[in-house]
């Protein structure tokens, strides 16, 4: 019988938990179901209880990582006695990969998991990973299957409320706008002159740093890397992207699942 993981990413919006089953390099774990804990409701230890009752507490095995520290110790306390121990990974060089960045302690854990997973799914071959989440990363993965940094930008909701808190006539457009009709590029009021910078802004930055990262690895490596995309608004950008993607909705907890095999 495969092992069963319950994973949580504990990020800057809210904390994606997911039952996952153990699987061989070169495949990546299996999401069999996924649990979301938006942090304007306090912690609810009986609704992951719940979420995890289909499998016997014996068969999981529990991982809880994440870039907000706060929630993931909030996390820990109020973790359903019912269920295993986690093991709790706080900062990314407790992670099984080579960092060669100048402040490995300081690189957010979401990354280096992304990281990971790409290096179990494809071992060998370079990545350049998007992240689109409440920050947007762009990330890149060496031949040699080390995080060899990145970039780090504003992401669509923080965007728009940067706009908006930091400005006198700015209103604030709300995710739904964001992500309703695709925007034109020429604004007539001041809502659509928001959405176009919003959805074209971010398109443009995420194509212009992909095609940055890409001249410099040609300088260096002969493979060329794969491009995987995920986080909260990969749907968004996908279509609009110059170049081809994998699209891994779930791959931050993917990769917290990999550890639990390397
Ligand atoms: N249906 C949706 N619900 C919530 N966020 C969405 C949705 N669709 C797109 N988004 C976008 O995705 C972001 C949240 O994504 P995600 O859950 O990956 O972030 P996070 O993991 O909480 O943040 P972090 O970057 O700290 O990990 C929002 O800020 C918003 O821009
Ligand atoms: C960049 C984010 C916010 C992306 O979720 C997270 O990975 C983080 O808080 N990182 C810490 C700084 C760093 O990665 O260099
Ligand atoms: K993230």
């Amino acid at each position: 019988m495969s092992r069963i993981l319950l994973a949580a990413d504990v990020g800057n919006t809210r904390a994606k938990f997911a039952l996952l089953k153990a699987s061989q390099r070169q495949q990546l774990p299996e999401t069999l179901s996924t649990f979301l804990w938006k942090y304007d409701v306090p912690f609810a230890r009986a609704d992951l209880q719940a979420f995890a009752s289909s499998h016997a507490a014996s068969e999981l095995e529990c991982f809880l990582s994440g870039s907000h520290l706060g929630h993931i110790e909030e996390i820990v306390e109020f973790w359903p006695k019912e269920l295993p121990e986690p093991r709790v990974i706080r900062t990314s060089t407790e992670l099984p990969i080579e960092l060669l960045v100048d402040y490995p302690d300081k690189v957010g854990v979401d990354r280096v998991l992304n990281a990971i997973a790409t290096c179990f799914e494809q071992p060998g071959v370079p990545a350049i990973i998007i992240d689109t989440g409440t920050a947007t990363t762009v990330d890149v993965v060496s031949s040699a299957g080390a995080f060899l940094g990145g970039a780090i930008l504003p992401g669509y909701e923080l965007s728009a409320h940067a706009l908006h808190d930091y400005t006198n006539k700015l209103p604030l457009i709300p995710l739904q706008e964001i992500l309703g009709e695709v925007p034109a590029v020429v604004g007539k009021n001041t809502h659509a002159a928001l959405r176009s910078g919003l959805i074209w802004g971010q398109v443009g930055a995420v194509n212009e740093v992909v095609t940055r990262i890409q001249q410099e690895l040609a300088q260096t490596v002969v493979l060329r890397p794969t491009i995987y995309l995920t986080g909260g608004a990969a749907d968004l950008l996908q279509a609009h992207l110059n170049f081809k993607t994998i699209a891994r909705p779930q791959l931050t907890l993917q990769g917290l699942a990999c550890v639990a095999e390397l």
